[in-house]
C-alpha cells in the first residue's frame, strides 16, 4: 500500500459533510449516534465479563477492563470535540492511519487541526471504529472478540422469516431456470437485485445497534416499492451482463465483484443475487468483498461471512438449508471468492483507492461490473460531499472508475448525486427526511468509458 493521497484536486469539490454543518445529518450522528454506539459496546463488554473469566481467568477481566476504560476516554474525547489523535498501536494499518492525520492536518491549515466535530464526518466516523478495534486488538487475551457479533446474529436470527420466504422461493426458481426464456430471466434478475437493494434497510448502525431485521418477505411488496427507486439502471446492468455473456470465449470468465456490505438479512440476499448470476449463466465466478476489521457495527467480516454460510446449512428448513450446501459447495469450487483488504477500513474515499491501494484497485479492473452495497460505500464513492444532485454520477466518483460499477443503496445519510432536475426539491417537499429515511433507494450504473 502506497502513502496516502496527497494530491488530491481538493479545490474542484464541494465540501465534505462535516458535524461543523449544525443541524446536518452527520452533526447529529457524531453528537447522539455514535456516543450511543460506544455505550452499547461498552455495556456489551460488562455483559461478557464472566465469559471472559471462564474463558480467560483474571487476564481476562483485566483485559476486559483496559478496553472500556480505552473505550470510555474514546467517548469522551467525541463528546468534549477534542483533535484527533494519532493511533498508538501497531496494527499494520496504522501508519496510513496516522498519514490520513497528517493529511487532514494540513487541509485544516492552521484552523486548530481536526477535531471530531470539525472534520470530514466520513473520517471521525471511520476512525471511531478503527478506535474501538483498537481497543479490543490490543488487549490480548480478548483480542479476537468482535463486539458487534451478536448484534449481527440477532439480525440474522430475527429475519427467519424473511429468509425463509427468499431461500423458499429462490428453490423454486432454481427448479425451472433452464426453462426461462430471456425475458423471465431479466425480470427474475430485477426481482433479486431489488431485493438486494431493499435488504440494506438492515443496518444496525443507523439505528445505532438497536433490532433492525427483516420482518416480512420483501417479495411481496417490491412492486409497489419501485416509486422509491430514485435511479434505476437496472435494464442497463441486464445489457451489461448479456453483452459479456455474448462475447465470452472459453479463456475470459464473466466475473462480477460484490463490495458487500450488512451481514444478516442484507447478506443472504446478496447470497441469493450471486448464486442467481452463476445459475443463470450471466457470470462465471462472483468475488465477494468483506472487512476486515469488525466496522459499522453491522458490517459484514470473514467470520461472518462463513458462519452465516453454516447456519443456513443446519437450518432445520430444507430451502434454507439448501442454499447453505449449494453455497459452500461454490466456495470450494471456487466460482465464489472470498476477499478482504484493508483500505475497505481506511477513512479514504475510493477516488483515491488507485493511490492508496494500487493492488486492490487493479484487481477491481478485471471485473466485468462491481456491485457496491450499501449506504456508506455510496458515501466513500461519491466522496461523502455537499454535491448538487444533478450532479452526475460519473462526476462525483471523481475518476474511481476501475471497471464498470453499481451501486446498491437506500439513502440514509445526505448525499445523492445524479438525480433529475427538480426531482429532490419534489420529494424534499414533502419529505424532508428522504435521504436519512432508508425509504428511498437507488440502482445507480456508471459505465466506467
Ligand atoms: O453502509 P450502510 O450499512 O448502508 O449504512 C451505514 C450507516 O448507517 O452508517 C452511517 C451512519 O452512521 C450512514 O452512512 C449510514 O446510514
Ligand atoms: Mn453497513
Amino acid at each position: 500500500m502506497a502513502a496516502a493521497g496527497t494530491a488530491l484536486p481538493v479545490t474542484a469539490l464541494p465540501v465534505p459533510l462535516s458535524g461543523r454543518f449544525k443541524g446536518s445529518f452527520a452533526y447529529f450522528t457524531i453528537k447522539d449516534r455514535l456516543p450511543q454506539i460506544l455505550t452499547r459496546t461498552i455495556d456489551t463488554l460488562h455483559r461478557h465479563k464472566n465469559e471472559f473469566f471462564e474463558e480467560h481467568g483474571e487476564k481476562g477481566v483485566e483485559a476486559e477492563k483496559r478496553a472500556i476504560s480505552f473505550l470510555s476516554k474514546l467517548r469522551n474525547e467525541l463528546q468534549t470535540d477534542k483533535p484527533v489523535t494519532p493511533l498508538e498501536d501497531e496494527l499494520p494499518d496504522a501508519m496510513l492511519w496516522n498519514q490520513y492525520l497528517d493529511y487532514q492536518r494540513n487541509l485544516s491549515n492552521g484552523n486548530g487541526g481536526p477535531s471530531w466535530f470539525q472534520s470530514p464526518w466520513l473520517y471521525v466516523e471511520c476512525y471511531m471504529y478503527r478506535r474501538i478495534h483498537a481497543a479490543l486488538a490490543q488487549n490480548p487475551p480478548i483480542d479476537n472478540f468482535d463486539v458487534f457479533k451478536e448484534g449481527k446474529a440477532q439480525n440474522f436470527f430475527e429475519s427467519q422469516g424473511a429468509i425463509i420466504a427468499l431461500c423458499t422461493y429462490f428453490q423454486e426458481l432454481l427448479k425451472n431456470i433452464k426453462d426461462l426464456d430471456e425475458k423471465q430471466l431479466q425480470e427474475e434478475f430485477f426481482k433479486l437485485l431489488q431485493v438486494s437493494l431493499w435488504g440494506n434497510k438492515c443496518d444496525l448502525s443507523f439505528s445505532a445497534g438497536e433490532e433492525s431485521s427483516q420482518k416480512s418477505s420483501l417479495l411481496q411488496c417490491l412492486e409497489d416499492m419501485v416509486p422509491f427507486i430514485l435511479v434505476n439502471d437496472m435494464e442497463k446492468l441486464w445489457s451489461l451482463l448479456q453483452n459479456a455473456k455474448n462475447r465470452k470465449t472459453d479463456k475470459c470468465k464473466v466475473r462480477v465483484d460484490i463490495i458487500l456490505d450488512n451481514a444478516g438479512f442484507e447478506l443472504v440476499s446478496d447470497f441469493v443475487l450471486a448464486d442467481f448470476l452463476l445459475s443463470s449463466k450471466l457470470a462465471d465466478e462472483v468475488h465477494f468483498r468483506g472487512k476486515s476489521i469488525p466496522w459499522y457495527v453491522s458490517d459484514t467480516t470473514k467470520n461472518d461471512f462463513n458462519w452465516t454460510i453454516k447456519q443456513l446449512q443446519a437450518a432445520n428448513h430444507m430451502w434454507m438449508s439448501r442454499c447453505g450446501i449449494n453455497w459452500e459447495g461454490n466456495l470450494k469450487k471456487g466460482v465464489w471468492i472470498y476477499h478482504d483488504h484493508m483500505f475497505w477500513t481506511l477513512p479514504h474515499d475510493f477516488s483515491s483507492m488507485a493511490e492508496v491501494a494500487p493492488d486492490l484497485y487493479a484487481d477491481l479492473q478485471k471485473s466485468n461490473l462491481l456491485l457496491f452495497k450499501g449506504d456508506l460505500n455510496y458515501r466513500k464513492l461519491t466522496g461523502d460531499r455537499k454535491w448538487e444532485h444533478t450532479v452526475p454520477f460519473h462526476q462525483a466518483l471523481n475518476k474511481f472508475h476501475p471497471a464498470p460499477l453499481c451501486s446498491l443503496r437506500t439513502l440514509k445519510s445526505d448525499t445523492q448525486v445524479g438525480l433529475k432536475p427538480g426531482q429532490a426539491e419534489q420529494i424534499q417537499a414533502s419529505e424532508p427526511e428522504w435521504m436519512i429515511s432508508g425509504k428511498y433507494g437507488v440502482v445507480q450504473f456508471d459505465p466506467a468509458l
